[in-house]
């Protein structure tokens, strides 16, 4: 599996809402991927579910956002959990900016785990 041959690096702008409480953000998901790298600007808004509670990802300058995706969990055997996570509804006046690198396996039409006990059968893609 050659894992970081394909490559989409999207860039997501998120004007101020002025009606949060009437919006959905992003809603919580999962990445497809391998892992997700990202930079984002100051203003904030991205959070990750830990113990099942949401947690802000404070933007911290110079450093990247990395999250495991679906394919990361899957063949890890379920060691490195893909992390569930949403965007809030932009509050701050300013908009908000955010460049994920989507790295996803390629070369295969599908994927599953050579060690005996798999917790995952094949993912079709
Ligand atoms: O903009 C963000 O902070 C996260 C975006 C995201 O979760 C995604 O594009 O899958
Ligand atoms: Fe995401």
């Amino acid at each position: 599996m050659r894992c970081t041959e394909s490559r989409i690096l999207l860039g997501q702008f998120y004007p101020y809402c002025p009606q949060p409480d009437l919006t959905a953000g992003i809603v919580p998901h999962t990445d497809h991927t391998l892992l997700t790298v990202m930079v984002q600007d100051q203003i904030g808004g991205l959070q990750v579910k830990r113990e099942n509670k949401w947690v802000n990802v404070v933007p911290v300058e110079g450093a990247v956002t990395v999250n495991v995706g679906d394919f990361f969990q899957i063949i890890s055997n379920d060691k490195y959990k893909s992390v569930e996570h949403r965007v809030l509804p932009n509050r701050s006046m300013e908009s908000r900016i955010s460049v994920p690198l989507l790295f996803h396996p390629a070369g295969a039409n599908s994927y599953g785990r050579r060690q005996n006990a798999n917790l995952f059968s094949r993912v079709e893609r």
